[in-house]
């Protein structure tokens, strides 16, 4: 299987192309290739496939071998690999997601190859049942979720996949370790949930840790940061534009107010490619 490896702001993937479907063993393939001491190492793994509505079809395992809807970071990655390896030498392309529909990138270059990666996620999802949530509000601002004692206030999203984001003084310092397992698990999301800890610094920019269902603490999450983005609109705390920092780096995330869609922009970058027996 020759494989590329891939990330956006450290949020790294095993990318596979050319194929036309999943194989059947992909929870375990996922589990093993992504292992960092055992295998490759990555967050997850992505597959690029066919697609009949769109350019290209992107399906992403996460590293517990669990498919997610959704991804940001490596929808980023998908586009810079098909771009740079001439699959399209479309700029503005289309790509099909399992959870989030079909979703229009636009690619910026330099020298030839893509440097930067506008994606437009869509519209999010605040009906707390459909985020999913156990919670019939809509939409979910200030609940709180108990875990060992501690109460934290928290605001649902979806951005195909599940997000809470809960806003505490220090994200960079936060103890995602503690926290994160017990509130990606608890049963008020019958799909467990992506975690955002976010501090809001002003009202255009917002640190943000991650503690992401599936595959633990990343350096990035770009679902998780267009969460953070619209939770932080709809408490009143930025404005309809911010930069969300996380450990690996900046996202520009953006809320249109007349279409109600929310368009990401970041990087994605190769580190090697390979082959795996
Ligand atoms: N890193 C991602 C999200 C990957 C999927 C997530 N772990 C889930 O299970 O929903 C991103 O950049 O959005």
């Amino acid at each position: 299987m020759e494989f590329t490896k891939m990330h956006g702001l450290g949020n790294d993937f095993i990318v596979v192309a050319g194929e036309q479907r999943l194989p059947d063993d992909v929870a375990e393939l996922a589990i093993r290739t992504c292992n960092r001491f055992f295998g490759i190492g990555a967050d997850g793994l992505v597959y690029i496939l066919p697609s009949d509505k769109a350019d290209f079809k992107m399906r992403i395992i996460n590293s517990d071998g669990s498919e997610a809807e959704q991804c940001g970071n490596a929808i980023r990655c998908v586009a810079k690999y098909a771009y740079d390896n001439g699959l399209t030498s479309k700029k503005e392309l289309t790509i099909e997601t399992l959870g989030a529909g079909v979703q229009p990138v636009q690619l910026q270059t330099s020298e030839g190859k893509v440097s930067l990666v506008t994606v437009d996620m869509g519209q999010p999802i605040l009906n707390g049942l459909d985020v999913p949530t156990t919670i019939d509000a809509n939409p979910v601002i200030g609940h709180t979720v108990s875990v060992d004692g501690r109460d934290f206030a928290f605001t649902a999203v979806s951005m195909g996949n599940p997000h809470c984001v809960i806003y505490v003084d220090d994200a960079a310092g936060f103890d995602l370790a503690t926290w994160g397992p017990k509130l990606e698990k608890h049963p008020l999301f019958p799909r467990k949930i992506n975690v955002e800890f976010a501090t809001v610094n002003s009202r255009s920019q917002v640190d943000m840790r991650v503690w992401e269902r599936g595959a633990g603490p990343t350096l990035a999450c770009g679902t998780g940061a267009c969460a953070t983005l619209v939770s932080s609109v709809l408490n009143g705390l930025t404005d309809r534009q911010a930069t969300i920092s996380l450990a690996g780096g900046d996202l520009s995330i953006v809320w249109n107010e007349d279409n109600d869609r929310i368009y990401m922009t970041g990087p994605a970058a190769f580190v090697f490619t390979g082959n795996l027996n």
